[in-house]
């Protein structure tokens, strides 16, 4: 694959512009144009460790092969060895006919395995010898086959850890660790929130066939302040809500659930990053089945005609503040950047934000 993913804001349905994203989309573009070596992924729960597994597949030679999702903390211990390993007729109780494994519906593509570290000993041995020749062997069967599939393994715990504790094998941490992968939590990259706040609207929105709900500078400032245990998944789970909850409307302080209410982050805390413009362009570019972030713009006010006629300067004024509350929301609360998007000087936009009595 040729793409220069660190010159772009996305990869997959994945989007960033924090450094720390758009090194991560570089990783993920070399691993995935290599196609073979087995890759561990760690992070907390919600970062997006599964969407870099796909993206990984997706851009790999693999692609045509299967992705198979397996979460081994969610398949009780007893079921997860046929789950992976498949079965021979007559293994046990209850195998009427011979089933393969996910290992081996993987044959040709990528096996992430979620969650490896809940994997426990006896299993963690089996997935050894699928790494190390290659094969696998039914639960009864007495002769293994060949495979051919990349692994690729996730986990929220620290398993050089576990390791040490003695509860995951060493040799298997190497032989997953062969590409380590970080996927970085939320709070270390604020810079984010807003670009997937826009793509979580958009996302939400689109399904309602909505306008879109907008977040005011104030309010994405507060957001970008919060620590954000749950990361992106907690994030996309706000926003869903905030959409249903105040369609179409600005999203104030005031319109935030209590615990997303913080000290809003300064301006200046704020690393430097790509404008949002030039990451909707990016990714308005990339190709049919990559996420597009819409460039949506609002609604003029609605005139009702009668014969007294309309009241020209409070429709217009209404105009001027969604305008001057669209761009300051585009520029996260950058007055200088906002004044440049509306094309007016940084002391005029001031002067009408003081005089509006603007929320920002
Ligand atoms: N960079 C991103 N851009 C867009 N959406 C993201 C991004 N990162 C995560 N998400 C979204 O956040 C949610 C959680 O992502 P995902 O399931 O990949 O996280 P995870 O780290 O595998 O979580 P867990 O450890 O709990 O399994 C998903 O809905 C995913 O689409």
């Amino acid at each position: 694959m040729t793409t220069n993913a660190a010159a772009r804001s996305g990869f997959g349905s994945m989007i960033g512009r924090s450094s720390q994203m758009l090194e991560l989309f570089e990783l993920i573009s070399c691993v995935a144009e290599e196609g073979e070596s087995t890759v561990l992924v760690q992070g907390e729960s919600g970062t997006g460790k599964e969407l870099i597994a796909r993206a990984i597949h997706e851009n790999s030679p693999r692609k045509n092969g299967h992705f198979v999702p397996v979460n081994c903390a969610a398949i009780p211990d007893e079921l997860l060895e046929s789950e992976l390993f498949g079965y021979v007729k007559g293994a046990f109780t209850g195998a009427q006919q011979s089933k393969i494994g996910r290992v081996q519906f993987a044959d040709g593509g990528t096996l992430f395995l979620d969650e490896i570290g809940d994997m426990k000993p006896n299993l963690q041995a089996k997935l050894l010898r699928v790494l190390q020749e290659r094969e696998v062997e039914q639960v009864g069967g007495v002769k293994p086959s060949k495979v051919d599939v990349r692994v690729i393994a996730a986990t929220h715990q620290n398993l050089e850890k576990l390791v040490e504790e003695g509860t995951f094998r060493e040799d298997l941490y190497y032989r997953l660790a062969v590409i380590p992968l970080q996927a970085p939590p939320l709070r270390d990259r604020k810079e984010d929130i807003p670009v997937l706040v826009e793509k979580f609207i958009v996302q939400f929105s689109r399904r309602k066939s909505d306008q879109p709900t907008r977040i005011d500078p104030l309010a994405m400032r507060s957001l970008q302040g919060y620590a954000w245990p749950g990361n992106v998944r907690e994030l996309e789970n706000l926003i869903q809500r905030l959409v249903i909850l105040h369609r179409g409307k600005f999203v104030t302080m005031k319109e935030l659930p209590e615990k997303y209410r913080c000290e809003p982050i300064p301006e200046e805390e704020l690393p430097l990053s790509l404008p949002v413009e030039s990451l909707v362009s990016e990714i308005e570019a990339q190709p049919a089945g990559t996420v597009a972030v819409a460039t949506s713009d609002i609604e003029a006010p609605e005139v009702v005609w009668s014969d007294e006629g309309i009241d020209f300067n409070a429709l217009i004024s209404e105009f001027e503040d969604k305008l001057i509350l669209l761009a300051l929301s585009r520029t996260e609360g950058n007055k200088k950047e906002a004044a440049r998007l509306l094309n007016l000087k940084r002391t005029t936009l001031i002067e009408k934000i003081k005089k509006k009595n603007l929320p920002v």
